[in-house]
């Protein structure tokens, strides 16, 4: 469902990504992890077309978004970490104005259902102005996931919400999964990756310094106390890049 092969990115000759590959089928839930810098929003921001790879190929649902952008862009439910919305309309605006450029016919239904999931039904009238942070992000998600995309793209979901609406995004998620989806989370949070993912990229300095499923990683690094397998992951791996830069 996401291919990436070969990808990399360049900002004005600095390398930001280079040379990535790995796939995320339908189901999956690969967790993006590095430290600040690392390349993760670059990745995602290119698979979702907003800027252009400098080599390689990144295909959505089998549609190159170099090259058919509009094709691969359907497919694609992209949250970003600071959504932007749009400040003098309404919860139901964004819904109806997301549903328009997406071509979702007879939208409402599926709107009041994510609405519904998403707390929100109350709010659905507001201004976004007048929403709270974590109320807004809602918003973002409830857009992003209008058009029931193929591919769901996370840049740190959790930002701003309550535990009770962590829990709902995470139920969501899930679901989205279980769907078929393919999802890619970005998040300096090894908890929510514990808890949702069934891959495991870790990113240092724009390359792939681990990729492989939960699984195998939590066997790899994990001794006794299972629990931190992912956090002895993240820093034996990133700490060897800093040792080996010195
Ligand atoms: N528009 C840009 N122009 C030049 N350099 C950029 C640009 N955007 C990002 N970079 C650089 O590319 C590298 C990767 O940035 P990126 O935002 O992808 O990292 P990240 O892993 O998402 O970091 P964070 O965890 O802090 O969000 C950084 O060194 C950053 O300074």
């Amino acid at each position: 469902m996401i291919t990436v092969t070969n990808f990399s990115k360049q900002y004005k000759g600095f390398t930001a990504v280079k040379d990535l590959s790995f796939s995320v089928e339908p189901g999956q839930i690969l967790g993006l992890l590095g430290p600040n810098g690392a390349g993760k929003t670059t990745t995602l921001r290119t698979l979702c077309g907003i800027i252009p790879p400098t080599s390689g190929r990144l295909l959505i649902a089998g549609h190159d978004i170099a090259e058919a952008p509009i094709a691969a862009k359907q497919n694609i439910g992209y949250i970003p970490d600071d959504p932007r919305l749009f400040d003098t309309m309404t919860v139901w605006e964004h819904l109806a104005f997301t549903a328009a450029a997406y071509k979702v016919a007879d939208f409402e239904e599926s709107a009041e259902a994510l609405l519904m999931s998403f707390e929100l039904t109350h709010k659905r009238d507001t201004l976004v102005h007048n929403l709270s942070r974590g109320m807004r992000q809602k918003v973002a998600i409830a857009c992003a996931f209008l058009h029931d995309p193929k591919v769901i793209l996370f840049d740190e979901p959790l930002t701003g919400l309550d535990p009770q609406g962590i829990r709902g995004i995470k139920q969501a998620i899930r679901e989205r999964a279980q769907a078929g989806a393919a999802i890619i989370i970005s998040s300096h949070l090894l908890s929510l990756f514990e808890d949702l993912c069934t891959h495991i990229m870790v990113l240092n300095l724009g390359e792939c310094r681990l990729f492989g499923t939960m699984g195998s990683v939590l066997s790899e690094f994990g001794q006794n106390d299972d629990s931190s397998a992912l956090e002895e992951a993240y820093f034996t791996i990133t700490q060897n890049k800093e040792m080996d830069q010195a």
